[in-house]
């Protein structure tokens, strides 16, 4: 992509990058607390949060604070639990209502007996949203399936969506396309164009989100998408968030100018 704006002779317009964090910053692990955050990945982000003038957000299924945890010392604008919770870039917070929160609990009452009867089920609650992992039991993916859609039953307030070995059950209203484009309303995004990098089927509103608004969706692996780009790994997503910053930032170009003699 870094290639295409380049050769296009355009100048490189400023830039919003919007990422998601399991399978695009880490590669996927057996459980959600097994992820490798390496010191080089804060590092990198934290030069791109400079490159990119602080433009630079998470958006993901996992909570706000497991990403701030994984990214410690790091507080960077996220959205969690897909889009239901929301830190914008001046640190302030997007409340949920308290009834969704209880919602949540509800389900997460609800499939408890299930996961009980199965050890190698994990139950993940987060406000305001729940998710179901069945990595460890791949063969009791409808089983989950069923529990999670009889706990939905009652509550129509609930959306279910499918991920990575995992079922969860977010509030309707919030994706991570409606996410990113309540940060693109705001400072320091506002403006810019967006690039949203992603590699499950919950990404996808987020693609086509950041292409409505002008910018570009970047699928990382295999799978139909509505993204206009594709990325091979997450090794790839670190050389590209490192390309971009080098080429965006202004202190330090990356091609040194050359003196008249
Ligand atoms: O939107 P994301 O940042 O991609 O988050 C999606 C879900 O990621 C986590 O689960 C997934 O990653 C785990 C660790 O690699 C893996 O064990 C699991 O099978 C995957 O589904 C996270 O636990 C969820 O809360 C996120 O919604």
């Amino acid at each position: 992509m870094t290639q295409t704006l380049l050769e296009s002779g355009a100048e490189l317009p400023l830039l919003a990058i919007f990422t998601d964090f399991d399978g695009t910053l880490v590669d996927i692990a057996e459980t959600p607390d097994a992820v490798h955050v390496s010191t080089e990945l804060t590092d990198q982000i934290n030069r791109a949060t400079r490159d990119f003038d602080h433009a630079f957000a998470v958006i993901t299924g996992r909570e706000i604070s497991d990403i701030d945890r994984f990214l410690s010392p790091l507080q960077l604008p996220i959205a969690g639990a897909h889009g239901s919770q929301r830190r914008r870039a001046d640190g302030s917070m997007e409340m949920l209502d308290d009834a969704l929160v209880s919602g949540a609990e509800d389900i997460v009452r609800a499939i408890e007996p299930l996961a009980m009867a199965h050890p190698e089920l994990l139950i993940e609650p987060k406000t305001g949203a729940v998710a179901l992992h069945y990595r460890q039991a791949p063969e009791l993916a409808d089983p989950c399936l069923r529990a999670m859609e009889e706990a939905l039953h009652d509550h129509p307030e609930f959306a279910l969506v499918k991920g990575k070995m995992v079922l969860e059950a977010r509030p309707t209203g919030f994706d991570k396309g409606a996410a990113l484009r309540a940060f693109m309303q705001e400072e320091p995004f506002a403006g810019r164009t967006p690039i949203f990098i992603g590699d499950d089927r919950t990404d996808e509103d987020a693609f086509r989100a950041a292409q409505e608004l002008g910018g570009v969706g970047i699928k990382l692996g295999p799978g139909e998408t509505a993204a206009r780009l594709r990325i091979a790994d997450v090794a790839s997503v670190h050389a590209l968030l490192r390309g971009l910053g080098d080429i965006t930032h202004r202190d330090e170009p990356l091609l040194a100018e050359t003196t008249a003699h």
